[in-house]
């Protein structure tokens, strides 16, 4: 197999755009090739924040622990996998060294790895996948399924409790098609599969499946399938964990086949406890998911609201009428005003022109995205148009939409540079009824902006609403501020950390689709309750008695 693109170690990448090389690597292109002079001048008015020159220590000075792996350990697993697929270099732990949250890339660029797995195991099969499990717990090594490295809640952190020597199981071995079942709309895939690679194979057969989160060049299925992840087009295909129709799970106990498709009532649902289970109950060694046709029309488009609560009435109306589009995304004043202005695009200075023309130069941006046969585009179209319209919205036509479209992917490289630059940037998000939407958008707002505004530091606190249900939504918020250089970690815990409180006090869930992880673990409780925990825990300690895997997510201490 074809070796896949690396994301960088102290950040995303390999920036597509340029930047330039440096010994250490990949490094992000300047602030002034990415942001235009606008937008500096805006985040440094908003932020109290002089840009300056911070840029991350040479990989080759990151510190790494010496390997702790026992001799027997790695003897036996040798014996399982083979030399090359039991990896002890610094390269190979490097790169598993943690996710690609706000913490985990300070740390990175800080030259602190000191968090890094002993090693890297490689398995092909689930058959090795369950003896590899069997022999870590037998020898107590902890071990961390490891996809594509996108976690942004800690879910790669590797803590264990009792200090064991930990692993992390790459899943990249195992990135293949294994069944394409054409009458049942069913393929069946290796958990290492990336969406850029599944969608090429896909798409030779005319199907999809549609799932785009942001993260979609580097994540994996095994990955979005451990987290429940949900993607862009969400609203209208689905979450991931609606998109499972079966999977198999290496435990230390043994191998799980779950899901019956096309339903079942043969009591509760064993699949859904591996759904978001992050790798603490095992491996997931094979998905089944459901795929479509590829759409043959699409249409992408923008309209402005003069304010959010405008927008989210419109949005809440579309969803009582089943007219949800299958993008939807609403952003805020702030957000909008942020993007027009990042963009530094001719057209988006005309689109800025006319909106305050129009008396909307404060408003809301809406994206939606219909997809589908095109009769059936057009009708959902005209519907859902004729509510936003009724609903004060005001088309502003497919050119936006469009480019939306085509930069949806383009963040994270952009964060990079700014963190380069000496900013706070992280993002979080969560979901709440209809009803609860407004409470829990101001509380977060306020919780971040109290948090984070210190000695002339004021925090950029910016909206969307995405991924659409008939009963409410999900709300993403993206933090930018002046980062305190002294306390950088402490800075965000404290802002984290009020946030959190804040929104589950408000009625929001926990985490909509970036999981729990070891960042969010704290407050699990208060979402589902002490029984639950101990239901969890009850479960985990059936199929993982050594507690070896991925222990430091998810459950509580
Ligand atoms: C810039 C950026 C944008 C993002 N955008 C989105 C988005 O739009 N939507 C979204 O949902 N998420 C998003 N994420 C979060 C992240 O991409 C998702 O959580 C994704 O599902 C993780 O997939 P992965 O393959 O990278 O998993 P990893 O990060 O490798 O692992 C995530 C967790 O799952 C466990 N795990 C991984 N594979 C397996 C397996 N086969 N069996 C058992 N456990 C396993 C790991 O141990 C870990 O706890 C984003 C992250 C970044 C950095």
């Amino acid at each position: 197999m074809a070796e896949q693109p690396e994301l960088t170690i102290q950040g995303w990448g390999p920036h597509p755009t340029g930047g330039s090389t440096d010994a250490a690597g990949d490094r992000a292109p300047g602030l002034e090739a990415v942001v235009p002079k606008a937008a500096r001048r805006h985040l440094a008015k908003e932020l109290g924040w002089t840009p300056r020159h911070t840029p991350p220590v040479p990989v080759a000075e990151i510190r790494l622990a010496p390997s702790r792996l026992p001799a027997p350990a790695r003897l036996a697993l040798v014996e399982l996998l083979g030399e090359e697929n039991v990896r002890t270099d610094r390269e190979s732990r490097l790169l598993r060294a943690g996710g690609k949250s706000y913490l985990d890339l300070l740390r990175r660029r800080a030259g602190d790895a000191t968090d890094a797995p002993c090693a890297v195991v490689l398995p092909g099969t689930t058959e090795e996948t369950a003896a590899l499990l069997a022999l870590c717990s037998e020898h107590d090594v902890v071990v961390v399924p490891f996809g594509g490295g996108t976690s942004v809640v800690g879910g790669l952190a590797g803590v264990d409790p009792d200090d064991r020597p930990a692993v992390a199981l790459d899943l990249r071995r195992m990135a293949s098609v294994r069944e394409l079942d054409v009458p049942s709309s069913i393929v069946t895939v290796g958990p290492g599969m990336r969406g850029p690679a599944l969608e090429e194979e896909l798409g030779r057969q005319g199907l999809t499946f549609g799932h785009l989160p942001q993260s979609w060049e580097f994540a994996t299925v095994g990955g979005y399938a451990a987290t429940r992840s949900s993607g862009q087009a969400s609203t209208g295909v689905g979450r991931f964990d609606e998109l499972v129709t079966g999977l198999t799970l290496a435990t230390p106990s043994g191998v799980l086949e779950l899901g019956h498709p096309p339903a079942t009532a043969a009591g509760p649902d064993l699949l859904g406890l591996a759904l978001g289970s992050e790798g603490t109950l095992g491996v997931i060694t094979e998905v089944s998911l459901r795929v479509r046709p590829k759409p043959t029309t699409t249409s992408y488009e923008g309209w402005s609201f003069r304010t959010w609560a405008e927008g989210l009435a419109a949005l809440q109306r579309l969803a009582r009428h089943d007219l949800l589009p299958d993008v939807v995304r609403l952003s805020d004043v702030d957000e909008t005003r942020a993007n027009l202005l990042m963009s530094g695009s001719a057209g988006a200075r005309v689109l800025r022109g006319s909106l305050r023309a129009r008396g909307r130069g404060e408003g809301c941006l809406l994206v939606v995205g219909w997809e589908g046969l095109p009769d059936m585009v057009r009708a959902r179209v005209r519907a859902g148009s004729a509510l936003l319209r009724e609903g004060r919205g005001v088309r502003l036509g497919r050119t936006v939409g469009e480019s939306w479209r085509k930069h949806r992917f383009g963040a994270p490289y952009t964060r990079d540079t700014l963190l380069d630059a000496g900013l706070l940037v992280e993002t979080l998000e969560t979901a709440a009824t209809w009803a609860a939407l407004p409470t829990v958008y101001d509380s977060v707002r306020r919780a971040l902006r109290d948090a984070l505004t210190t000695g002339g530091r004021r925090p950029l606190v910016m909206t969307h609403l995405s991924h659409g249900y008939p009963t409410g939504a999900s709300l993403y918020f993206t933090v930018l501020a002046d980062r305190d250089e002294e306390l950088p970690i402490q800075q965000w815990l404290g802002a984290k950390r009020a946030a959190t409180d804040a929104l589950l006090a408000a009625g929001g869930t926990l985490t909509h689709h970036h999981a729990v992880g070891a960042d969010h673990r704290p407050w699990l409780e208060r979402e589902v309750g002490a029984l639950g925990v101990e239901v969890l825990r009850a479960v985990k300690t059936r199929l993982d008695p050594k507690g070896i895997c991925n222990p430091g997510v998810l459950l509580p201490d």
